[in-house]
């Protein structure tokens, strides 16, 4: 294993044409890799516009057009490439979903945003996915040179569990695509990556759409990296730019000594698990 490489968050400006979107996004990992960057992170939903109403339209399966793209991207970059997010078609579902690309550009994961934002704070923001959109029914992880990536998707950055177990399952590096808002992204998009990192002394990173204040949802932007001492070590403003950052394994592993949290858990009161297969509601 390498114990240090660079990564890149793209906060990337996402408009209304499909194939604007594709190739801006390609043009971004073009320039994320010749930064020297290894891991390249697009943002939630880049093929399309965030919102319900434009998911339907924009949908298309995975394999498809978009993933065959970034799969070119990050073949031609030879990159591993978490594709933001796309709405994915599936039968009769939609789904919120992350295609995960090697540098041979094969698809090596593929998370489905398993916790749907569905909130409603009066006067500020209402969204519910889940009259348009389906939960994921599994956690994503997938293997690199550098350490175990675990993804996942925006709102499920929210849940704590989620990030304990894919640590627990060995991941150095949470990266989270993702599209906060103006009500909920000054208050807790910063305060959850430093909570989830400290928490399990791991790597957290965030990619977020550019803001456009012409689109029906305002992204909050401020795509960031977060080191295991829980200090933002690199972030952005609303406006489109990559976010880099060095991850440094050996760092981490200091941290993890001094602040020794891994060998003090009282597994005798409380333990973080997954339910027994047996225990699924639904078959995978
Ligand atoms: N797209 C999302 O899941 C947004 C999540 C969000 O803004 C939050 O507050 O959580």
């Amino acid at each position: 294993m390498m114990s240090k490489f660079k990564i890149a968050m793209v906060q990337m400006a996402v408009g209304t044409s499909k194939p604007g979107n594709l190739a801006r996004a390609a043009a971004l990992i073009k320039e994320a890799s010749s930064a020297g960057a290894k891991i390249i992170t697009l943002p939630e939903c880049f093929n399309s516009p965030y919102g319900t109403k434009y998911f339907p339209e924009y949908a298309e399966p995975i394999p498809g057009p978009s993933s065959e793209a970034m799969a070119a991207a990050a073949k031609e970059n030879k990159v591993f490439l978490v594709a933001g997010s796309i709405p994915e078609k599936c039968g009769d579902k939609i789904y919120n979903s992350s295609a995960i690309f090697n540098p041979e550009g094969e698809m090596v994961a593929m998370h489905r945003k398993v916790h749907l934002f569905d909130i409603d704070i009066p006067g500020k923001i209402r969204m519910q996915e889940s009259e348009i959109l389906s939960p994921g029914k599994q956690m994503t992880m997938f293997r690199t040179p550098y350490c175990q990536v675990g993804v996942a998707i925006c709102y499920d950055i929210r849940f704590a569990e989620l990030a304990q177990i894919m640590t627990q399952k060995g991941c150095h590096l949470l990266l989270y695509p993702g599209a906060f808002n103006m009500t909920t992204g000054p208050a807790h998009w910063e305060l959850l990556q430093r909570g989830r990192a400290l928490d399990n002394q791991v790597y957290v990173a965030t990619a977020s759409p550019a803001r456009d204040t012409q689109a029906s949802y305002t992204a909050w932007g401020h795509s960031s990296v977060v080191n295991p001492w829980g200090e933002v070590i690199s972030t952005t403003d609303e406006k489109e730019s990559i976010v880099y950052a060095d991850i440094d394994l050996e760092r981490m592993e200091e941290i993890r000594n001094q602040v020794p949290l891994r060998n003090q858990r009282r597994h005798d009161l409380y333990r973080v698990s997954e339910p027994a297969e047996e225990d699924r509601r639904e078959e995978l």
